[in-house]
């Protein structure tokens, strides 16, 4: 009786260890496998996971940067103007490398078809954050870019009251971390990023000038962009990285972002669906300097041209200009040429502006930027949107649901 429980032992116990044995054998071969399939790479294991994601990752970035004149890294890639810029500098003979993090802000279906349509101008995007400063660090490593046109950000007035950490996470800490990497690349790049209108706050002098007030913001995406032109003035004077602020007014156009009041109008006025059109004190209208996507990537450009090299420390070039319009238009009207464009009478409420951050009117002076990047906006209100509803009604055709409303 003694006996038996100990033979029983003695049976099991050498079962166990084999079996053990031979699973942790199974388990070693998959990871000497798993190790010796992987491309070898000096990266960081999120570069590594990248690198297999997206093929022979480092020699995409070397390629796209490939450039006898400049080699570019484009953030926000996959954004508005990003997509437009980096096209018109690859037409051109530019080398350019995107960086997009695809965050879910709007419909994350836009931007993959805006970055499918970089990919056929053999443009390459790398998908990552620009917070992540080891990314930063080997793709100006691969690239040896001269130039960073830095515009990836949280764009979007009204939405700083719902998310206002993401403000501070991209066009803060992330403005930071591409100046870091900027500063301690070889060559050091000279930088041009977007700004904003939005700067001008509670501003009433008009046009507004480069010169005006700028302290008084009334969206915390104001304040973070506002933060961003003070942050450029630290990097330039310390470090002696050439950087040049660009303050967007308004910018529309195909590929456009549909958090904007003239793409969500559009949408809605086709679904008969009420919009709110926002009206100043004593039913004054609201005014927005719009300004065509291609007159912006004009200014893009030539602030590009003209810009000196960074200097590693001294005295560098330091730069701002307004991009706009200098020809407001009342919402108001900007609705009635939708209505005329679209021929169908928007079911619109008038209504006063709630104090949701927005402006009552903007209105750029560009003379600086007319003098000094041979900036020159051509493109009205009218013809600027009957372009946008061309690609609109050709974006949007071909699939079966509307943009959906994210915010
Ligand atoms: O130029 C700029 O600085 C800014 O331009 C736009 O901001 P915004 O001019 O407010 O553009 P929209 O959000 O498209 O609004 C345009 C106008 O429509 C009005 N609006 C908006 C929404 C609405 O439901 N009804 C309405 O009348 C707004 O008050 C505003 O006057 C962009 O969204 C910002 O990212 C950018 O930085």
């Amino acid at each position: 009786m003694v006996d038996k429980p100990m033979s029983i032992h003695r049976t099991r116990f050498p079962f166990s260890i084999t079996k053990l044995l031979f699973w942790s054998l199974i388990l070693l071969s998959f990871i000497v496998l798993f190790f010796l399939g992987s491309p070898p790479s000096s990266a960081s294991p999120s570069h590594r996971r990248r690198s297999l994601r997206g093929g022979d990752w480092e020699t995409s970035v070397r390629e796209s940067a490939k450039s006898k004149s400049l080699r570019v890294l484009v953030t926000g890639a996959a954004g508005f103007v990003g997509t437009h810029v980096s096209i018109a500098l690859k037409r051109r003979g530019d080398g350019v490398v995107g960086i997009d993090n695809f965050n879910r802000y709007y419909e994350a279906s836009l931007k993959r078809a805006r970055s499918n349509l970089l990919a056929q101008h053999k443009i390459f995007v790398v998908e990552g954050d620009i917070n992540d400063g080891s990314l930063l660090k080997s793709l100006f490593k691969l690239g040896k870019f001269t130039h960073v046109m830095h515009l990836a950000a949280q764009a979007g007035v009204r939405y700083a009251m719902k998310n206002p950490k993401s403000y501070v996470h991209s066009n803060i800490a992330g403005l930071v971390s591409v100046l870091e990497a900027c500063k301690n690349a070889n060559p050091q790049p000279a930088v041009v990023w977007a700004s904003s209108s939005s700067v001008y706050g509670l501003n009433s002098k008009v046009p507004f000038s480069e010169k005006d007030r700028t302290d008084r913001p009334a969206s915390l995406y104001a304040a973070s962009k506002k933060a961003g032109e003070e942050i450029a003035h630290t990097y330039n004077h310390i470090y002696g990285l050439s950087i040049t602020g660009l303050r967007f007014f308004t910018v529309y156009g195909p590929w456009g972002r549909p958090d904007m009041a003239y793409f969500f109008f559009t949408k809605d006025i086709l679904k008969g669906k009420q919009i709110s059109v926002f009206e100043g004190p004593n039913g004054r209208s609201v005014a927005r300097d719009f300004t065509y996507i291609d007159d912006i990537v004009k200014g893009c450009l030539g602030a590009l041209d003209t810009a000196n090299r960074s200097t590693g420390s001294g005295p560098a070039q330091l730069r701002l200009y307004n991009l706009g319009n200098t020809s407001p238009v009342a919402v108001s009207k900007l609705v009635r040429i939708l209505e005329k464009l679209l021929k169908v009478n928007a079911n619109k409420k008038l209504l006063p502006m709630p104090p949701n951050g927005d402006v009552f009117f903007t209105h750029a002076d560009i003379s600086l930027a007319k003098k000094e990047l041979g900036y020159n906006p051509t493109i009205d209100l009218e013809t600027g949107l009957r372009k946008f509803l061309d690609w609109y009604m050709d974006y949007y055709s071909s699939s079966s649901s509307l943009p959906k409303r994210a915010w």
